[in-house]
């Protein structure tokens, strides 16, 4: 019961619905109970005694009930289903909120695919049971409690009797939960795999298509399906096995009563219309108890939905606010890491080790090095993605983490290798980190990026909608709608994490030009390994194993023999090769 006490907070403010569903449950399972009095009474004192005066007393009073009995179930239905709605709206918005605020280091290990088996299938197994599940319940109470009072005054030992079997029945139910429940977390945790399966291969289609991969693909689909399959056949194995035990110790009782009754009428001990009007009673408890099967099993899948949702609520959120954190307004761009050591998890060698720079305001440095020699490493610890290991990143002269995160990230702007464009419009894609933007200004910013030109020549224009990913651009294209997105931001400190190597020299160049004019006045780290990139940076650091080996302007590290020599070397040998037969 833990994880439902853990979830209470989501369903219990709307108990208002739960204790209006119950209140209505109560009616109707007490006018249940009175359809075997009516039976009795019809048996024994109608026909027994020949009064059909009663008859028309018995028939409208019946339809009353009935009626009543019609209202209840849709009070009680309608609120129990309201009682479960309303609860999981709250809780898929606090688990989509979660997921917004959790760090980097949580999508490093999660997947996709599982994460959506969460917020769908896990929220709808709970709902499930908060809807339906906690009512059945309640309502096997009821029945058991209020049955067994009437069977009472019927006839005690007979009472007695038809109970026997009962106990067995509970044990049997017992040991079924303590089997399905297992199963059913298994069920779900295998779900969540196949649905990784289909959304990374739909999100890779192009890799696995290139690579002539689906043959491998399908196989490992079907893997994931068979064993999705296995593991629900097992919980059906499960349920088939125990539910005729379960039946047959409902029948026992049944036999029983039969048996023991049929005595009792022989010796007037009980009159027909009694031992009919037990018969019905008896019904209304085995059935129950038998549905406790079904009940317990909605109960274990939304319990094991619930520890997956709880996962989720639960994890921990390494990168926190400071209570007395400040907001950046317009930051002035300076950045400075003091001895920054950064290890993405215990086990890890660090990323980056013992890196210390200074970079004022509105100066561009470059960082270039080998793939994994931590460059990306250093920006994503200026916007707080990561926390460093050892030292400390200061922006304006104060450490990153005392500046709230949403000013903080406001003001630094991202272009990434491979940024991620929106199914939506252009408009709203250049306009998705500053939505106030006006539509000047989104222009402003596509003509700086070089992008208004090719946008205009869309069939709408700004307001083309893009596929899934920017798909029907070419790369070159979704770039420079990605620059644009950061131009628009207006950021104090730009970084451009191999922005341009997806564009093809021409445009990298006119790019560059007009990035310039963007980069005036703001703070600029470019990644790069085209050493065209960033040679006219300020200073550029060349970074080893996570270390900044040499620095420099880049007429300063031409100079020098090492890393950035040898990477300028390769880089222009045909030019200079080519230069040097052309003054021959
Ligand atoms: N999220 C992460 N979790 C664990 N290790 C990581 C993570 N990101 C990067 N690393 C590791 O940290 C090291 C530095 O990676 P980083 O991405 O900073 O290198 P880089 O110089 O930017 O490389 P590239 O030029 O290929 O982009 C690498 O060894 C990499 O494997």
């Amino acid at each position: 019961m833990d994880v439902f006490k853990k979830l209470k907070e989501f369903y219990w403010p709307h108990k208002r619905h739960f204790i209006l569903s119950i209140i209505f449950l109560f009616v109707m399972t007490l006018i249940t109970i009175v359809y075997p009095i009516i039976l009795q009474i019809t048996i024994d004192d109608v026909v027994g005694e020949g009064r059909y005066g009663l008859i028309p007393y018995l028939a409208f009073g019946f339809i009353g009930i009935m009626v009543i009995k019609g209202i209840a179930t849709f009070i009680s239905q309608y609120n129990g289903d309201l009682f479960g709605i309303i609860a999981v709206y709250d809780l898929r918005e606090r688990l989509y909120e979660k997921l917004q605020s959790l760090p980097f280091q949580y999508y490093d290990n999660a997947k996709t695919g599982d994460i959506m088996s969460r917020l769908t299938a896990d929220v709808e197994g709970f709902r499930f049971f908060l809807s339906f599940g906690f009512a059945e319940l309640i309502r096997l109470v009821l029945l058991l409690v209020v049955t067994t009072g009437v069977m009472l005054y019927y006839s005690v030992p007979l009472t007695i009797v038809t109970m026997l079997s009962i106990p067995f029945l509970a044990i049997a139910v017992y040991k079924f939960d303590k089997k399905v429940h297992p199963a059913f977390r298994g069920v779900r945790k295998s779900f969540g795999k196949l649905n990784t399966n289909v959304q990374e291969n739909i999100s890779g289609i192009n890799t696995v298509k290139s690579l002539s991969r689906e043959e491998h693909q399908i196989d490992k689909f079907n893997s994931s399906n068979k064993d999705y399959k296995d593991k629900y056949l097992f919980t059906s194995d499960v349920w088939a096995k125990y539910f005729p035990l379960m039946e047959f110790l409902g029948n026992v009782s049944v036999v029983m009563l039969l048996g023991y009754g049929g005595y009792l009428v022989v010796n007037d001990s009980l009159t027909a219309g009694e031992l009919t009007a037990f018969y019905s009673l008896v019904g209304f408890i085995i059935w129950p108890i038998m549905n406790l099967g079904f009940t317990i099993n909605q109960f274990s899948q939304s319990k094991a939905s619930g520890e997956r949702l709880l996962e989720i609520l639960e994890a921990e959120e390494t990168i926190k606010e400071k209570p007395d954190a400040v907001e950046m307004t317009r930051s002035l761009g300076e950045v400075e890491f003091k001895n920054v050591s950064l290890r993405y998890t215990e086990d890890d060698e660090k990323a980056i080790n013992q890196i210390s720079f200074k970079a004022e305001n509105g100066k561009t440095i470059g960082l270039i090095g080998a793939t994994g020699s931590g460059k990306t490493s250093v920006t994503q610890l200026m916007t707080r993605f990561y926390e460093p290991s050892e030292g400390s990143v200061l922006i304006d002269g104060k450490e990153v983490s005392d500046y709230t995160l949403r000013s903080l990230r406001k003001n630094v702007g991202f272009v990434l290798q491979e940024s991620f464009l929106f199914s939506s419009t252009i408009k709203a894609n250049i306009a998705f980190g500053r939505p106030e933007a006006t539509m000047d200004e989104i222009v402003e910013s596509a003509k700086k990026a070089e992008a208004h030109d090719f946008i205009m020549e869309m069939p709408d224009g700004y307001d083309t909608m893009l596929g899934e990913r920017g798909l029907g651009l070419s790369g070159g294209q979704k770039q420079r709608i990605a620059i644009a997105r950061a131009i628009c931001l207006d950021p104090s400190i730009l970084i451009l994490d191999d922005a341009t190597s997806a564009v093809d020299m021409q445009t990298e160049f006119k790019i560059q030009k007009a990035l310039k004019e963007v980069m005036a006045g703001r703070t600029t780290f470019i990644i790069a390994h085209r050493i065209s990139s960033l040679k006219h940076a300020d200073e550029i650091f060349v970074f080893e194993n996570g270390e900044i080996t040499h620095r420099g302007s880049h007429e300063e590290l031409i100079e020098t023999e090492g890393q950035y020599k040898r990477i300028y070397d390769i880089q222009y040998k045909d030019q200079k090769a080519l230069s040097a037969s052309g003054t021959r």
